[in-house]
């Protein structure tokens, strides 16, 4: 053990963001997997390849409602010189698969979606003909094979479709549906319990504060956030500076087995900032404690011998925020099997002044011009104000060497939610 790595969580060791994100990686896993529904798939995350078991289009089908025909049959047919041919039958979408032997001289009605029967090679639109009697007036000369789309043009048997890791979508619910796939293999939903700290906060919105105290916006923000994840958030209550009470829930999470245990608040320098004691006393290992980033600086990470992972997240709402979309996110990806994740860049409108050293995130909203991503960094960047979230679509990222961010800088954007892939 280095000196960094001893003293990583004492009091005045700041852990780089960089490094922290290696412990993260380092100290978890992926979680089991289980078989689903593809309807009930979506968001989840595949933990296994899939190739295509089958050739789809299953058999040659025709694009356009028109007519089945040989294309040398039409060969130079146009409107100053329409050709004629005979009907000697009609394919719907559904129908069997017909095989005509004598198809010289020869048309057959087609519904779009229809097998086209052996012995023809093109489609002719309904359009470019005319019916008189059972003859089939024809004004064009379909190309060969025109209009017809072949067996397995879309998907051939065998080939790769999508890759363990891959998030499941409609897009890939349709290919899956298309291919006949009922089931697949995905990581388990995480389970996520969520305490908040503070004998200052209200839950209710219907109660009205009494001095001194204020609204529990962290846990909202939480719940929130992850409600399209794999993931099952649990409500673990809020503790307000009762920390006897703290131990006890905390220990009610562990010996359910919740995968990550978040808390806000209490993890700074102050009197009643019993999180890093109570993990110790409860036989956690802190991993970090107090990152180089600005906001949300006293994070914590820490893990427990049953294999809970627990996240100090800091009180003040934006440092909170910041914990969760740099820090839980990170080992959410890993424990789902998802490879961490790139920034978008964008090109920076206003610049400002930055502490040296330190990362520092902030509060900023991109829109695309022509094509490229621009970002205005926000005004209000304190970790307490919350207003300029609801101008905000993510986070502009400065890293630790600069000392400015100017205006015409390419800056690293990450999106408010998870950017998943
Ligand atoms: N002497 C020092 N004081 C502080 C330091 C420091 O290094 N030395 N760090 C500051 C930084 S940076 C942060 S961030 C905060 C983090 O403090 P805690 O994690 O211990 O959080 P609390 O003290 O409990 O609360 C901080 C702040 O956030 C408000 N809060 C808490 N929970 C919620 C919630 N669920 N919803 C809305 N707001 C919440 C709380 O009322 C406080 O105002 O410490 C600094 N201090
Ligand atoms: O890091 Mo604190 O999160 O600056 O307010």
């Amino acid at each position: 053990m280095n000196d960094n790595q001893s003293n990583r969580y004492t009091e005045n060791y700041l852990i780089d963001f960089a490094q922290a994100q290696q412990l993260l990686i380092e100290h978890s896993s992926p979680v089991d997997t289980e078989i689903v529904d593809i309807n009930d798939a979506s968001g989840r995350v595949l933990a296994q390849s899939i190739s295509s078991p089958v050739f789809v289009p299953p058999f040659n089908n025709s694009a356009m409602d028109g007519y089945a025909v040989n294309s040398q049959d039409l060969c130079g047919a146009d409107q100053s010189n329409p050709i004629s041919l005979e009907l000697i039958g009609l394919t719907a979408a559904g129908d069997n698969i017909e095989s005509i032997t004598d198809t010289k001289g020869k048309a057959w009605k087609i519904m779009t979606g229809a097998p086209v029967p052996e012995g023809f090679d093109s489609i002719i639109p309904v359009e470019n003909t005319q019916l008189e009697g059972n003859q089939v007036v024809c004004f064009s000369t379909p190309k060969l094979a025109a209009h017809i789309r072949k067996r397995g043009e879309d998907f051939s048997e065998g080939e790769a479709i999508t890759s363990w890791g891959t998030i499941i979508n409609a897009n890939t619910v349709m290919a899956f549906a298309a291919l006949g796939i009922a089931k697949v293999k995905v990581f388990k939903k995480v389970n996520v319990s969520v305490f908040s700290t503070g004998k200052e906060l209200v839950d209710d919105p219907n109660q009205s504060l009494k001095p001194g105290q204020i609204r529990n916006s962290n846990k909202p923000f939480i719940f929130e956030w992850f409600k399209d994840l794999p993931v099952e958030v649990h409500d673990a209550g809020t503790n307000f500076d009762e920390v006897e009470k703290f131990v006890t829930d905390l220990q009610q999470e562990l010996n359910k087995g919740t995968e990550i245990i978040i808390s806000s608040g209490a993890v700074s320098m102050g009197d009643f900032d019993f999180i890093p004691q109570t993990i110790k006393k409860l036989g956690g290992e802190i991993i970090f404690h107090k990152s180089k980033i600005r906001p949300g600086k006293p994070i914590l990470f820490a893990k427990f011998p049953n294999g809970s992972y627990y996240f100090g997240l800091p009180g003040n709402p934006i440092s909170s925020a910041i914990g969760l979309r740099f820090f839980v996110s990170s080992l959410l990806r890993n424990i789902l099997g998802l490879p961490q994740e790139k920034p978008l860049t964008a090109v920076v409108q206003n610049g400002m002044n930055k502490k040296v050293g330190f990362r520092v995130i902030l509060k900023a909203a991109v829109n695309i011009n022509s094509t490229k991503l621009e970002t205005t960094i926000l005004e209000g960047q304190e970790s307490f104000k919350i207003k300029p979230l609801t101008q905000a679509n993510g986070w502009a990222v400065a890293p630790e060497n600069k000392e400015t961010i100017e205006k015409g800088d390419i800056i690293d954007f990450y999106p408010t939610m998870l950017y998943w892939q």
